[in-house]
């Protein structure tokens, strides 16, 4: 990175609530500066530490953020300052930030924290003139400082901040309640009981309805639509009638700030009473607590977290006096700028909205996708009032290529929202193959009870292709069970049979049908999609594995040499090192050269000389066919003239193995529900569009069938342009020590 903001000085706290990844921005923050020759401060216990000055502002290098990324909470402490709330207290903190020559701020906190933030760069020249007149400072300590620059970055798990997509933490929290669900699941099952579960949120109904989704649970109460008078009956009515159509065991979850429309609070132990009450059951109540901001970030939090600290570390630095603040925050799957003023205000709008009773309002400030989950969740917990009429369309579900993490929890949206849109949805078992051979079974509501939480594919994933020889069996297949469209969900193999069998439509009528495509692959290498389901499991996989990995070396002076999944497409290895921690990433994309390799063994010499401990390097699968993982790792051992050791390491299916996380549950849903309802349309108006279905900057977009593989590169089995190939000088700013690069 360019050396820019030689003599700027950037202090960087944490406040609020702690939230898990926010280690990763700081020092994405602390690395980001450093590596653009800026001064680096961290404040300890939040908005305090500046009150109090003295030790609670350092000056850090950049081994005093290494290590880290793996660790929960926050390792410089926060608070909930009452001093930083005083006017009094704002002056002495401006005083101890200008004795340090520092006027730029990165704050990482909640909505309070940013207010805090705004609150004291509107008053900081005020403050100064004070402190010049009480002869705190000089008059040209003043002039050197007069305006406060910085910039704030969102870090809580409650998911709040009104124009960002995700904060800070939400998804380890997501991790958190849903692990505790599924753990739930198994013990309310055994005794056919009812869980009413609580958990955090305050006035955010984000992780509540989340995890409802990802978690399979029966009934939800969340703040933004606060429950009518009839929800009493209206939630005895929704589990009686789940326990008729074959639950054995019920959740309810209860978002802590949820109040009636009388505004009066409803408790995890009211829904208990309740329980007790109408239905005779004697249900367990569980208060999941701070339980859900603890333990180890995921994946997406130490990425994302590493990405938001970068850019807020290049707004700080690069901003000028009397710019306005910006609060960093995920919009659309990428890293952005907001005003901070705005988005905070518009945060405390909504729980006004929900105290006067303004659902639309709520729901609405909370973005589309808030709405959209809260009615497929409706959606898909209520049993079917009809079962599936004789006469019902039929769709065919069937999966195809490597198995993805997820692909369980697609299949359960296709069979609960298919039927609810009045579709028979039969399931194809084991691919093409399957579906040539007939291998065709109707599913029910219930029989899909109990997929969600589980890794692995129910109905089966095969990689084989369907060839001309099969084209007419399947015909016959499709025309005799009377399918009237196909949903594919899976990897590359899919897309390709898929288009396979559309090309073939001329030939044969059975495959003018609708057909949909959702993606599912845990290489993310998909077309028409930037994520697809399973990537973020994998993720999670490589994560743990990384972890593990490192922490056996404390005690040596070692190379790692990782080798990760992902064919051609190197987006596990990208996001594996920005969220492992890895000094080196080795991608196809870019292609690996003998240069680079002595590069990099000149580069492991120098460091470990200096006394670094451990060197990280991801090695995508197909990086290069010559300069093996086997290859690079003796390499860097021959090169090594006993200054380090070598360790190699190759995941393997692990990646593909593990239960689907929140988000790939998450995902699986919003985008089979769009799959699900284009199909019953389209089954409706008789018409026989082929698609693909995907996510694309945040948004589902609809890719037809015939451009398909238009931005595609066939050989590679990977998009021409890839996203994530952007986040490059991320990782190299947080993983290359000025000094060693
Ligand atoms: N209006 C304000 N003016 C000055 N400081 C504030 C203001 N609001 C909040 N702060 C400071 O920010 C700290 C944290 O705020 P708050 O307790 O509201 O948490 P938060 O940042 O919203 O995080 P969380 O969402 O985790 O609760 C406060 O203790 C206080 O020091
Ligand atoms: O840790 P404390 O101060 O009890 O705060 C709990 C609150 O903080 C959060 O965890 C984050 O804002 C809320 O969900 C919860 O209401």
């Amino acid at each position: 990175m360019a050396a820019d903001f030689a003599g700027r000085r950037l202090a960087v706290l944490t406040s609020g609530g702690d939230a898990q990844g926010m280690n990763a921005a700081v020092r994405a923050v602390v690395r980001t500066a450093l590596a653009l020759d800026a001064e680096v401060y961290m404040v300890t216990e939040g908005y305090q530490g500046i009150v109090d000055g003295g030790d609670g502002i350092c000056r850090v290098g950049w081994d005093d953020v290494g290590s880290i990324l793996h660790r929960g909470g926050t390792i410089i402490g926060t608070f909930r300052s009452r001093d930083f709330r005083e006017r009094q207290g704002r002056r002495r903190a401006a005083r101890n930030l200008v004795e340090h020559g520092i006027d730029r701020l990165i704050v990482i906190g909640g909505d309070g924290s940013l207010s805090g933030l705004d609150a004291f760069r509107e008053e900081w020249p005020d403050l100064l003139a004070e402190l010049v007149e009480s002869g705190d400072l000089s008059k040209e300590q003043a002039q050197e400082h007069s305006m406060l620059m910085g910039a704030g970055v969102v870090g809580s798990i409650d998911n709040d901040l009104v124009g960002a997509d995700t904060t800070i933490g939400a998804d380890s929290a997501l991790h958190r309640i849903v692990d505790a669900l599924d753990d739930l699941s198994s013990t309310a099952a055994s005794h056919q009981r009812t869980f009413v579960v609580e958990v955090m949120g305050r006035h955010c109904g984000y992780l509540a309805l989340n995890a409802a989704v990802a978690g399979v649970c029966d009934y939800v109460l969340i703040p933004e639509t606060p429950p009518g008078p009839q929800w009493v009956d209206r939630m005895c009515a929704e589990l009686t009638r789940g326990r008729n159509a074959g639950r054995r065991e019920s959740i309810v979850l209860v978002a802590e700030g949820v109040h009636d429309a009388q505004g009066e609070p409803i408790t995890a132990h009211d829904v208990q009473g309740v329980l007790k009450e109408r239905l005779g059951e004697d249900a367990r109540v569980t208060i999941l607590g701070h339980v859900q901001r603890g333990g180890s970030p995921s994946a997406f939090d130490r990425w994302m977290s590493t990405w938001l600290g970068h850019e807020a570390a290049l707004a700080a630095l690069g901003a000028e006096p009397g710019d306005q603040l910006p609060v960093v925050c995920e919009r659309n799957g990428r890293v952005g700028r907001l005003p901070l003023v705005d988005a905070v205000r518009a945060t405390r709008e909504v729980p006004e909205a929900i105290e006067v009773g303004d659902v639309e309002k709520a729901t609405s400030l909370r973005g589309d996708t808030f709405g959209e989950l809260r009615d497929v969740f409706r959606d898909m917990s209520e049993p079917p009032r009809v079962d599936v009429v004789e006469a019902a369309p039929r769709i065919a579900v069937l999966h195809a290529g490597g198995l993805a993490p997820g692909m369980n929890a697609a299949a359960f949206a296709a069979v609960r929202l298919g039927i609810e849109r009045g579709l028979d949805v039969v399931g194809v078992t084991g691919g093409f193959p399957g579906l040539a051979s007939g291998a065709l079974r109707s599913l029910g509501w219930a029989d899909v009870e109990g997929w969600v939480p589980v890794g692995g594919a129910e109905l089966g994933t095969r990689r084989d292709l369907p060839h001309t020889q099969d084209y007419f069996q399947i015909a016959r297949v499709l025309e005799d069970q009377d399918i009237r469209g196909i949903l594919a969900i899976g990897g590359f193999n899919a897309y390709q049979g898929m288009h396979h069998l559309w090309q073939e439509r001329e030939r044969y009528p059975a495959f003018r049908i609708p057909m949909v495509l959702v993606p599912a692959s845990i290489d993310n290498n998909l077309p028409a999609s930037e994520i697809s389901i399973g990537a973020d499991t994998a993720l999670n996989e490589i994560v743990d594995a990384l972890d593990r990995i490192k922490q056996s070396a404390s005690a040596a002076q070692r190379c790692f040499v990782v080798e990760v999944m992902g064919r051609h497409c190197g987006y596990l290895a990208m996001m594996g090192g920005l969220a492992g921690g890895a000094e080196r990433v080795y991608l196809q994309e870019e292609g690996v050269t003998l240069e680079d390799l002595s590069r990099d063994v000149a580069r492991l010499r120098s460091s470990f000389a200096d006394g670094r401990r451990l060197f990280l390097a991801i090695r995508n699968e197909e990086a290069n066919r010559f300069y093996t993982t086997d290859f690079i790792s003796r390499l860097f051992a021959e090169e090594s003239r006993g200054l380090y050791d070598v360790r190699q390491n190759v995941l393997g299916h692990i990646q593909q193995g593990g239960n689907p996380t929140p988000a790939d549950r998450a995902l699986a849903t919003r985008l089979v529900m769009h799959a699900i309802d284009d199909l019953a349309q389209r089954v409706e108006a008789g018409t026989s569009d082929a698609e693909a279905v995907g996510l694309v900057q945040g948004h589902v977009r609809r890719t037809p069938m015939a451009h398909l593989f238009d931005d595609f590169d066939l050989e590679c089995r990977r998009p021409r342009a890839q996203w994530w190939m952007t986040l490059k000088p991320v990782l190299e700013a947080v993983s290359n020590e000025p000094e060693r690069q």
